[in-house]
């Protein structure tokens, strides 16, 4: 692992690593912040937080006011890329910024060009947490979240892995992504056309159909303002199936707020106490 970068920050660090992912077969950056109470060799839970379309592991440590709130809780933040990237690592042919580059999905694509380096959902749940879990002060307390393509990425990461997470939450997650362009676009082509192999990648339809082993506590938050709304978010979708089959969903429609780090910086405090509270 290559220390990229490192920043001192309210009493704790800010760090960017790069490390050559054998999951993803190519270099994979991603930052941690640690708090405080890991300085002195404590171990810390970790929330691990995933991006949406267009991001890097930079814009939740940059735009996300989190580290405070985080350091009094004594909470590690994990942020990693949200796709692969390099000069081999195919792109959307088009390259449109919702495939492709930046929009990896946290799924493991079976279709070529992309399946050799698209395989966020294992880098994800397995490869990064091994990682941080063997070179920092971390306890094996995993908390998961995420915005918009990563609010999606939290939702089924958490749902399909709820021995390995104490809670989720999202914000403007992509719910039902098999019913919608973006996921629509994206599961295409990962997955192929055979809409059978989109369903464990469909918080919804996980939902659903009870693939879960455990109810995991639920928190997502959606602005009534957000361009992607109607369109591509939906969460009307989610808090149907939730009450259907009694999932411990808590949606909440915050009024005036965009998709922006706007609003996840107005609601991040909240999801961190709620994460803080179950690990
Ligand atoms: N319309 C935008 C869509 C991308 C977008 O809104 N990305 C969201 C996640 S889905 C984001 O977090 N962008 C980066 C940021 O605000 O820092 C574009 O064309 O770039």
């Amino acid at each position: 692992m290559e220390l990229v970068a490192s920043n001192k920050v309210v009493g704790g660090w800010h760090k960017r690593y790069r490390h050559a992912s054998q999951t993803t077969q190519c270099d994979m950056t991603f930052a941690i912040f640690l708090p405080e109470t890991a300085n002195s060799g404590k171990q810390v839970p970790v929330l691990y937080w995933l991006s949406g379309l267009t991001c890097t592991d930079e814009n939740f440590m940059q735009k996300a006011g989190a580290f405070k709130i985080a350091n009094e809780l004594g909470i590690a933040i994990v942020a990693p890329d949200t796709s692969p990237r390099g000069e081999n690592v195919p792109d959307d042919e088009h390259t449109a910024y919702d495939f492709g580059l930046g929009a990896g999905f946290y799924l493991n694509a079976t279709q070529p060009p992309y399946h050799t380096h698209y395989q966020m959902y294992d880098y994800v749940v397995k490869e990064l947490p091994n990682l941080i879990e063997n070179h920092f002060p971390v306890s094996k307390a995993r908390a998961i979240s995420g915005h918009s393509m990563g609010g999606h990425g939290a939702l089924t990461l958490g749902l399909r892995n709820a021995t390995r997470y104490s809670s989720i939450s999202a914000f403007s997650p992509i719910v039902h992504p098999s019913a919608c362009p973006w996921g629509i676009k994206a599961l295409s082509g990962y997955l192929g056309d055979d809409k059978t192999h989109w369903q464990n990648h469909d918080a919804v339809l996980l939902i659903k159909n009870k693939q879960y082993a455990r109810p995991l506590p639920m928190l997502v938050s959606q602005g009534t303002a957000d361009n992607f709304l109607e369109e591509q978010l939906q969460p009307w979708h989610l808090q149907k199936v939730a009450t259907e089959q009694n999932y411990p969903l808590q949606l909440e429609m915050c009024d005036g707020y965009d998709h922006s780090y706007f609003f996840i910086a107005s609601y991040i405090e909240k999801h961190l106490k709620f994460h803080a509270k179950h690990f």
